[in-house]
């Protein structure tokens, strides 16, 4: 590696999605492997709305591994980045790069540090699962600029070292993580069910919902689930198994009906033992109990289910509808139910894929105003109208898997001195 001196720097820059899953994985049989007490299944989110940029490099000249994350530098010493790094650099290989004339021997990259900086085009720490796609990102850029052989699956084992839910976000489509059975956690692994185009129908709407307490983080909830709540046991090892055979098979079959009954059935289940645990852990609120009803009863109404909704650990609810024409209902009902504050534009109420916006014919605040209420909402009580419980609207579809990004110009750090650019 010496000849060529000190002053080459080679990078790699991979764009990474997010993922929510609609069988949840909730408590863990091993804390520091990340291994869990039940399979899960999740859908990848599109990441052109949802995604994680992340850019890695390597010089001779970088003093010590450093990572700024969203412009800011962080600290790599948590155990779950060390967990990653190491397992990354352990499985590196030779890397030669002809034009910039320099070879990186395996045993190099022991002694070699990484520049590392990422951006989520969404808030970070926002229930918007960040972690998932930033661990996924760390992982799959690492495991290019080193060189590794290993395939998506593998290295969906390291990325669930970093985050559970992130081993989810190395496959597109739908995704199952299955639990695994060894101690060592090399059979706990994410497994591609179906690519993104099996269900291209289902569109997705996340509503984000204005939470200001503080809420309980997975990591730390899932542990005390895990040693408080006498249901947890009964969800891991009876009820959980039976939902996963019948959710491949929904998804399978683009049996929505299914799809829909599981994912609510099972998005209820995890918060009833969040309510099981003690003390109790609140994830969703009132605007979170507002929506699901409204879902219901529409669901109802129609007398098969036209929308699916599934909440994580925070209020936001992400709600999956069977087609198109469905998602513009959907979003004509949820804009009548929680419009926009008066000051607000309607841009950045609606974001995502605004197409959808179009089609639902809102295009001002007056058609918001001028929207008529969900007839299923009408028949006892009045719809109720509350501004600023939703602090935006996404609109998405389920998506690819990680991908690299060969030009230089998307790349986060500088090609020359290894710095944020
Ligand atoms: N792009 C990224 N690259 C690497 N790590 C990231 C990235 N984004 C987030 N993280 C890690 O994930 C942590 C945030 O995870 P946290 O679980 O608190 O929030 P979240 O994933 O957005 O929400 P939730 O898990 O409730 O859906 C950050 O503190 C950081 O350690
Ligand atoms: C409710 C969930 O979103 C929980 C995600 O938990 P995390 O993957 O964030 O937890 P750690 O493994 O401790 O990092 C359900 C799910 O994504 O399956």
């Amino acid at each position: 590696m010496g000849e060529q001196g000190e002053n080459w720097i080679l990078m790699v820059t991979a764009q990474t999605p997010t993922n929510i899953a609609v069988i949840k994985y909730w408590g863990k049989r091993d804390e520091s492997l990340i291994l869990p007490i039940n399979s899960s299944i999740s859908v990848t989110l599109d990441p052109s709305h949802l995604c994680t940029t992340t850019t890695v490099s390597v010089s001779p000249s970088f003093k010590q591994d450093c990572m700024w994350l969203n412009g800011k530098e962080i600290s790599l010493s948590g155990g779950r980045f060390q967990r990653c790094l190491r397992e990354i650099r352990s499985r590196a290989c030779d890397v030669e790069d002809e034009k910039k004339g320099f070879k990186i021997a395996k045993k190099d990259w022991e002694k070699l540090h990484v520049h590392i900086a990422s951006y989520n085009n969404f808030p970070t720490a926002a229930g918007l699962a960040s972690s998932a796609a930033g661990f996924a990102c760390l992982v799959f850029s690492l495991a290019k600029l080193m060189n590794l052989k290993e395939d998506h699956g593998q290295l969906s084992a390291i990325a669930r070292q970093g985050s559970g839910s992130a081993c989810r976000s190395l496959f597109g489509g739908f995704v199952k993580w299955d639990m695994g059975k060894e101690s060592d956690g090399s059979d706990s692994i994410a497994i591609p069910l179906v690519d993104e185009k099996h269900w291209d129908e289902l569109v997705i709407v996340i509503a984000v919902v204005s939470a200001h307490q503080k809420e309980t983080s997975s990591t730390s909830g899932m542990r005390d689930t895990v040693e408080t709540s006498p249901l947890i046991q009964h969800r891991a090892k009876e009820v959980v198994p039976k939902r996963i055979v019948q959710m491949e098979e929904a998804i399978s079959n683009r049996d929505f009906s299914t799809f829909a009954h599981l994912s609510c059935s099972d998005s209820n289940q995890f918060h009833a033992v969040c309510l099981d645990t003690s003390p109790p852990i609140f994830y969703m609120n009132d605007t979170s109990h507002r929506i699901i009803s409204l879902v219901e009863k529409w669901n109802r109404s129609e007398g098969t289910p036209q929308v699916a909704y599934t909440f994580d650990a925070g209020p936001n609810a992400a709600m999956i509808a069977r087609n198109r024409k469905v998602a513009t209902l959907l979003l004509q009902k949820l804009l009548y139910c929680f419009p926009p504050q008066a000051d607000a534009d309607l841009d950045s109420y609606v974001i995502g894929d605004k197409s959808l916006l179009k089609e639902a014919g809102v295009g001002t605040m007056n058609d918001v105003d001028a929207l008529a209420p969900p007839p299923e909402l009408t028949t006892s009580v009045p719809a109720q109208r509350t501004k600023g419980d939703v602090s935006y609207f996404i609109c998405t579809r389920p998506g690819k898997g990680p991908v690299l990004l060969t030009d230089e110009n998307q790349a986060l750090l500088d090609s020359k001195t290894g710095l944020p650019k």
